[in-house]
């Protein structure tokens, strides 16, 4: 059911700091911060050849990583983004099959204009997971 790996995504006290280290210390091609309100992050991508990372920086006082960054100051990974070719169908089979889909369980629309959900990372290994369409 999944399919590509969208992006690999890291939480981080400073963005710009984080910024800085993959453009010019790895020498990695990275886009321009986007806040991301409805999510309560910022948002950076450093693009790979075979994939993404997502640099992510808390937007507001209720940020879904503030938590994240509290038991891990220095930052770390925060979740793996897959994509599928028809979310709700996966959104289905996954609850079917006991997954916890988190929030309204409805998509919403993430940083590439795309449906996305996330399920719980008790469910599966320790991983919080991103789902976008493909
Ligand atoms: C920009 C849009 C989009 C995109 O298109 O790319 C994004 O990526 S937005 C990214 C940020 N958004 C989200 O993370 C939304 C989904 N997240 C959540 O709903 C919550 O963060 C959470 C995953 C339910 C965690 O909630 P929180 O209140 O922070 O923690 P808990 O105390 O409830 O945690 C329970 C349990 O889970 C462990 N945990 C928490 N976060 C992670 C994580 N990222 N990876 C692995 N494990 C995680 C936490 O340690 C707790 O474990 P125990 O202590 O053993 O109970
Ligand atoms: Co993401």
């Amino acid at each position: 059911m999944i399919g590509r790996l969208n992006h690999v995504a890291i939480a981080v006290p400073d963005l710009e700091a984080a910024v800085a280290t993959y453009r010019d210390t790895l020498g990695a091609e990275v886009s321009a911060v986007v806040a991301q309100p409805e999510h309560g992050v910022n948002t950076v991508f450093v693009l790979l050849p075979n994939t993404k990372v997502e640099l992510l920086g808390v937007l507001g006082e209720n940020s879904p990583i503030a938590k994240f960054l509290e038991r891990n100051p220095d930052g770390g990974i925060h979740h793996l983004c897959y994509e599928v070719d028809d979310i709700r169908a996966a959104r289905d089979r996954l609850v079917a099959a006991g997954a916890r889909v988190l929030g309204s369980g409805e998509p919403r629309i993430g940083a590439h204009g795309k449906p996305v959900l996330f399920l719980h990372p008790k469910d599966f290994l320790g991983t919080l997971v991103e789902l976008e369409q493909a």
